[in-house]
């Protein structure tokens, strides 16, 4: 079974304006709410693709309700945390470009990750968990590192997809799939990555600092896979971009629907790039058909 974790969801409020003048009264062309936060994404894309999974995290307040109603309606299993604090509203401002504002989050108490580790407890060997997104301030920074070592030598496959801080002190727990985008690679090095080619050594070293596969998104340029047999270059479709929210997370959910169904980390890697392409080219989530049309645009290299 596959798990998915979200330590601090959100409802995302997407809205589009004509423009943007600071200081004024600007009026909304546009809006949409979704429920989101990047484990709650992964599971609603795992869903659109056959992949049975269940959603946890910790969440509170009515902002909590409505994305605990909407996953319900979409036949998505939860098992959430219920937390005294509303869980966030992020805001996805759309103007010309693409610009997020994200929230802070609700306090999570010591009780609350108690009852988070007593349900992580429950996996057991060929389960697949996914640590994706912030880990919100009341809790350490190598949260994610924590579940790992309690998970140790329990053959569950762990993916995470989160910024520095949370992803580097889960690298010796050696994560089934990590996919940090381009700009979080060069934060984990110091360095500002400007194309595929800059970004290769890294790719490599975080195999080497013990990620069994490595996808580095870089947008509308395409990914590169990292593993021990393979550095792989993929180009990305194109297409119109409409929505990037949620593109890294299709990603993700791609390579492990691929994956799980066939075992071909090459053929998963390509799938989980048409994934991400599909959701940008479209204003929600991709979907199987989505992916299918656009997977003969996706040109695998290997370098
Ligand atoms: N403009 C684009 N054109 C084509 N494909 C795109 C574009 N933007 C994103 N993608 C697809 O989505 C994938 C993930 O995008 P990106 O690298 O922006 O992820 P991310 O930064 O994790 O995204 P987010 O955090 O917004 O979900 C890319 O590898 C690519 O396949
Ligand atoms: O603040 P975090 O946890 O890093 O990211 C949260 C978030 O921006 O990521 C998702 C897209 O990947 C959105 O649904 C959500 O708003």
């Amino acid at each position: 079974m596959i798990y998915t974790v979200t330590l601090n969801p959100s409802i995302d409020y997407f809205v589009e304006l004509e423009r943007f003048t600071v200081g004024k009264t600007n009026r909304i062309s546009r809006e949409a709410k979704q429920p989101g936060g990047k484990g709650i994404n992964v599971s609603r894309v795992l869903q659109r693709l056959g992949a049975d999974n269940q959603a946890f995290g910790f969440i509170g307040g009515f902002t909590g309700a409505y994305i605990q109603d909407t996953l319900r309606k979409e036949n998505i299993s939860t098992d959430f945390i219920p937390v005294a604090g509303d869980t966030r509203i992020n805001i996805k401002l759309r103007v010309d470009k693409e610009t997020e504002i994200n929230g802070l989050g609700p306090k999570v108490d010591e009780e609350e990750i108690r009852l988070l580790f007593t349900k992580l407890d429950g996996l057991a060997a060929g389960d697949v968990l996914v640590l994706s997104g912030s880990v919100p301030g009341s809790l350490p920074a190598d949260f994610y590192a924590r579940i790992a070592e309690r998970l140790k030598e329990r053959g569950v496959r762990i993916i995470v997809d989160a910024t520095r801080d949370f992803l580097l002190p889960v690298l010796p727990y050696q994560p089934f799939l990590i996919k940090p985008n381009q700009d979080e690679l060069g934060e984990m090095f110091g360095k500002t990555i400007q194309s595929a080619e800059e970004a290769v050594p890294y790719g490599k070293k975080l195999v080497d600092m013990g990620a069994e596969n490595v996808i580095v998104s870089m947008g509308g340029a395409g990914a590169l896979f990292f593993n021990r047999k393979h550095v792989l270059y993929a180009s990305a479709p194109k297409g119109e971009l409409k929505n990037s929210v949620g593109a890294g997370d299709s990603v993700v959910a791609g390579f492990l629907a691929a994956y799980l169904r066939e075992a071909d980390a090459k053929g998963a890697f390509r799938y989980a790039v048409a994934a991400g392409s599909a959701t940008a080219f479209s204003d929600g989530f991709c979907t199987g058909p989505m992916i299918d049309k656009l997977l003969e645009q996706v040109h695998i290299t290997q370098l």
